[in-house]
């Protein structure tokens, strides 16, 4: 595959110096709708972080959350941090008191973490009306609490709360802030688009003020939340702006519509700006080509199954459906996507459906280990069977295995012949009144390895039962169905299509432990449709396991 053709384009505008890399997935990210961290996921986390390579770890809030105040005692003990300082979050000293008397303040000190990220005010509405304080008192509380951290040994991140809408109403307000913080000794103030409502152009606008208010040596930062859908564009335009510090989450999580995902904020940093901005480590450091896997090992820590359309390292991120583009990337892959997605860990995946060409077919073919660039017969007829069997409810997309046996049959010109089906029933039975769980028995008779096999399974369920049936009848035969296991069954009644009846599709998940696999079937009821998924799942996994029909 050829370079990507974007790359490094914009890297005349970028501002000179470091650049940082800030994370805060265990605190801005933790404070989204449905995340709850243990502590021991918290440390995990922090472990993936510093592999991927980021400069900052910000860990929570430590003496105002229990949690984590006990997560920076472990993390002491327990992380071995090669790339990343830890960070503590905290307010500004309350008003009217002295910071080394703030008993918040002081946790932060506590939590011996060797760089502390203070939340302070810069619109002067809300020093107003949320500390019920001045605007002056506002300054010297930013101005205390910074210059108290310091005097203790602290790197002093300031996060300038409501920047962007604070400059909006009282820019004076705004900027005296940020000034009052880098005076008092901050190494960063971070620009934070609070309630996320801004666009790129106003951020450029207003990083360009502050750059120049602040002088060059100066390090701004953007902190930006996502409700205009626009949190990476904004720190990408308050980059070109001249910040040199960016803050994130990973998969974009946080309050109400997220965070900017700093995954996708770090892959554009490094691909599209040239900026070389996670550590690269020999022993530890993994950096952009890990992006997908720590994004999907933190997805399993946060219990959040990932969003396949995130960018550069969702599951669709590089999956192509549409047979025109297909026909294009078999010629080059760079004709339909803007970046190698090898560089971030990814697989182009190609996606067959009725939407499919012959070029989708075969590069899927070659994806699945079959060379069809010299079968132009096999690639016309799949297509067909294909686009055929996606008009009568059947899709392929979800269902690799299925579509692999459809393939093997036309290349083959037969399925391989594991066994033979006679025939199957299943009977569902509630033996009690209300509220008594109904059982469901299914009985099949098969012929394998030139034997006729009755079984009869039960289930909580006719389609488990019939799984049960079929992998009893079968297993003296193929012992390797010792391992299979149905994992995952979907259903859908699709609508009537070309004037027919309604028609059942089902989709199920197989696994043997070592890999997972997906088949479809589609009938004029759930047990129909059931079957074909299911013995096509069963014949699938054999197929893969290298046994051969007996
Ligand atoms: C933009 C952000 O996301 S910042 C991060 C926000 N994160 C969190 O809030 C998670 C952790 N928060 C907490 O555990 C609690 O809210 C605490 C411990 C901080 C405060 O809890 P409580 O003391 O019970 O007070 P309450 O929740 O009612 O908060 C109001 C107090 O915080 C002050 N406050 C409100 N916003 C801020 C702020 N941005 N900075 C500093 N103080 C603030 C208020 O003036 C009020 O102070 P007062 O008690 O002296 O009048
Ligand atoms: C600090 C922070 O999280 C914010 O202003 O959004």
């Amino acid at each position: 595959m050829t370079a990507p053709t974007s790359d490094t384009t914009l890297s005349p505008a970028l501002p000179a110096g470091a650049f940082q890399v800030y994370d805060t997935t265990l605190r801005d990210g933790a404070q989204q709708e449905g995340i709850a961290l243990s502590v021991a996921d918290k440390i995990v986390v922090a472990g993936l972080l510093d592999e991927l390579g980021v400069g900052f770890i910000e860990g929570g809030w430590p003496g105002a959350v229990p949690k984590d105040t006990e997560f920076f005692k472990r993390a002491a003990k327990e992380l071995d941090l090669r790339n990343a300082e830890l960070a503590a979050f905290g307010a500004t000293r309350k008003p009217g008191q002295r910071a080394s008397q703030d008993p918040q303040v002081r946790a932060l000190v506590d939590s011996e973490a060797p760089v502390v990220a203070l939340v302070a005010k810069s619109d002067i509405r809300h020093a107003e009306r949320a500390l019920r304080t001045t605007g002056e008192e506002n300054l010297a509380m930013i101005a205390d609490s910074v210059s108290f951290l310091v005097g203790e040994g602290r790197r002093v991140v300031v996060d300038a709360e409501h920047f962007f809408d604070g400059f909006r109403f009282d820019a004076a307000y705004a900027r005296a802030a940020v000034l009052t913080a880098f005076e008092a000794g901050a190494e960063v103030v971070a620009l934070c688009d609070t309630n996320g409502g801004m666009v790129p152009s106003w951020v450029a606008q207003v990083v360009a003020d502050v750059r120049a208010a602040v002088g060059p040596d100066a390090v701004l930062g953007m902190h930006a939340h996502n409700d205009s859908g626009c949190a990476v564009a904004n720190t990408l335009a308050a980059v070109e702006a001249g910040c040199r510090h960016v803050q994130g989450t990973v998969n974009g999580y946080g309050e109400r519509t997220g965070n900017a995902d700093l995954l996708a904020v770090v892959a554009n940093l490094e691909l599209k700006y040239g900026l070389p901005v996670l550590a690269r480590d020999e022993e530890r450091s993994s950096g952009l080509a890990e992006l997908t896997r720590i994004a999907h090992a933190i997805s399993e820590v946060t219990n959040i199954s990932p969003f396949a359309r995130s960018p550069y390292v969702g599951a669709s991120a590089f999956a192509h459906k549409a047979g025109l583009h297909a026909s294009a990337i078999k010629v080059d892959p760079d004709l339909y996507q803007h970046t190698d997605p090898a560089l971030v860990g990814n697989d182009m995946r190609m996606l067959v459906s009725d939407m499919a060409g012959r070029a989708s077919i075969e590069l899927k073919g070659r994806e699945l280990g079959f060379d069809l660039s010299q079968r132009p017969e096999v690639l016309s007829r799949v297509t067909e069977r294909v686009k055929d069997a996606e008009a009568r409810g059947y899709t392929y997309e979800a269902a690799d295995a299925s579509f692999e046996l459809l393939l093997v049959e036309e290349i083959e010109g037969a399925r391989p012949q594991y066994f033979t089906v006679e025939s199957w029933r299943t009977i569902v039975e509630r033996a009690g009144g209300r509220g008594t769980p109904a059982n469901a028995e299914a009985t099949v008779k098969l012929h394998a390895g030139g034997e006729r096999f009755v079984s009869t399974g039960e289930g909580n369920g006719p389609v488990n039962a019939l799984d049960h049936a079929l992998r009893q009848a079968l297993v003296g035969v193929y012992p390797e169905l010792e391992d299979f296991e149905l994992i995952d069954f979907k259903v859908r009644i699709l609508d009537s299509m070309h004037g027919t009846d309604a028609v059942t599709r089902v989709l199920i998940e197989h696994t043997d432990g070592q890999a997972v696999w997906q088949t479809v079937g589609v009938g004029p009821n759930l047990l129909e449709a059931s079957w074909e998924a299911l013995t096509d799942g069963t014949i699938w996994g054999l197929r893969r396991r290298g046994v051969a029909p007996r």
